[in-house]
């Protein structure tokens, strides 16, 4: 009852309720607790409960449009089929032809610490990973190797290239995971091109538009949502600076490199960092030559330093994850560098999912 009375008075509170409006929600899920031991969310609740969640993210530099999430409440479906037609049209809504919206899927919550759906996927559209353990060279994601062996186990089969989008691997209570592949007119992807060194462009490099975190837990006063995919668009740095810079991803800075034709036999003549900054300019600009929405790192920083005058000026806190808050290229050149940031966690908030119930 703390929870879920700490939570329906921040609603009341920001909603503008009166005190005998909140006297009564208060009554009803008091008696609802003692009888069922759960109480139910309005869809309103939910709604305002997730926008608070993203608002909470110490770790997320998009947090200026918290208020702006598209919330779909699916906590009536519990089919792994109707799961994978709520995603989709979920998907649909926020690829929007390039013009990304943010939204959010919430399926049933967890009761007695069971999840009735749950989502096997990291990101609902990601790239699949073979590993050849004879050489241990990988194509595709390294970071999909294991979920991709797990997609086959289930009897999934890709067709072994660099890019196969993996499918959606559902599993409702009762029934073994089930596997979906998503509709080609949903996965919008974009070819990486170099404005002036054809040498990048050649390299054949491309990416997909949506990222769709579907493996983080939303909790909202005491309840929990095990499965509640959400979508944002993506900080460029991310694809440029990490998933296809890492070389534990996809490794392409030597190869941009010498694209660039860049002496890489020594450290000093920053060659890394020259061919980092080429391939993040190729991604900003592929993603804005066909239409598909994305900030540049320094964009983010500065609607991130809006969104915590905002939070100031309604006399909250700002709570925030430095060393996540920061981007992983040129972080001193943002304000954000140059700031300490409150750590506090709290709630509602996403969460990584509780290890197994031991
Ligand atoms: C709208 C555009 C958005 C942008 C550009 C953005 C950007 C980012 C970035 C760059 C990160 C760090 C990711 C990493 O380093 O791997 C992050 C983390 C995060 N974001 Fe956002 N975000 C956006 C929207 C959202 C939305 C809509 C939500 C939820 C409703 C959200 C919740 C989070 C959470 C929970 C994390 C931490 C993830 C973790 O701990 O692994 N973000 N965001
Ligand atoms: N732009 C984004 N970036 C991310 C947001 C949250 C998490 C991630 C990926 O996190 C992985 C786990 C730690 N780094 C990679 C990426 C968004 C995804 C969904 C909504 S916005």
């Amino acid at each position: 009852m703390a929870e879920a009375s700490k939570f329906l008075r921040l609603f009341a509170k920001e909603q503008q309720h009166t005190e005998h409006w909140l006297g009564q929600r208060l009554a009803n899920v008091a008696e609802e607790l003692d009888e069922t031991g759960a109480y139910r969310l309005t869809t309103e609740e939910l709604a305002f409960g997730a926008r608070v969640a993203w608002r909470n993210a110490t770790r997320c530099i998009g947090r200026l449009y918290w208020k702006s999430l598209h919330v779909f409440d699916r906590r009536e479906t519990t089919t792994a089929e109707g799961v994978f037609e709520a995603l989709c049209e979920h998907l649909s809504f926020a690829t929007n032809g390039g013009n990304i919206r943010s939204a959010i899927s919430i399926f049933p919550e967890a009761r007695r610490g069971k999840a009735p759906v749950t989502i096997h996927n990291h990101q609902l559209i990601r790239y699949a990973g073979y590993k050849d353990d004879a050489t241990g060279l990988v194509i595709g994601d390294p970071a999909s190797v294991g979920f991709t062996r797990f997609c086959e186990a289930l009897g999934w089969k890709g067709n072994g290239t660099a890019h196969d989008i993996l499918p959606l691997v559902v599993e409702t209570a009762g029934h073994p995971p089930a596997w979906f592949e998503w509709p080609e007119a949903i996965t919008l992807e974009v070819p990486i091109e170099h404005p002036t060194e054809p040498g990048i462009t050649a390299l054949g490099m491309k990416w997909y538009a949506v990222p769709v975190i579907s493996d983080m837990r939303l909790e909202i006063g005491g309840i929990s949502y095990p499965a509640a995919p959400f979508n944002g668009w993506y900080m460029g740095t991310e694809v440029g600076a990490r998933n296809l810079a890492d070389a534990g991803r996809y490794d392409m800075l030597p190869k941009v490199a010498a694209a660039l034709g860049l002496d890489t036999a020594h450290h000093f003549t920053l060659w890394k960092d020259r061919a980092l900054l080429e391939l993040n300019t190729a991604v900003l600009h592929s993603f804005r030559e066909n239409g598909v929405k994305m900030v540049d790192h320094h964009t983010a920083a500065e609607q991130h330093e809006h969104f915590e005058r905002i939070e100031c000026r309604h006399g909250r806190k700002v709570t925030g994850e430095w060393a996540w808050l920061i981007p992983p290229m040129s972080p001193a050149a943002t304000s954000i560098f140059h700031k300490e940031y409150d750590a506090t966690v709290l709630k509602p908030n996403f969460f990584y999912p509780e290890k197994e119930a031991r």
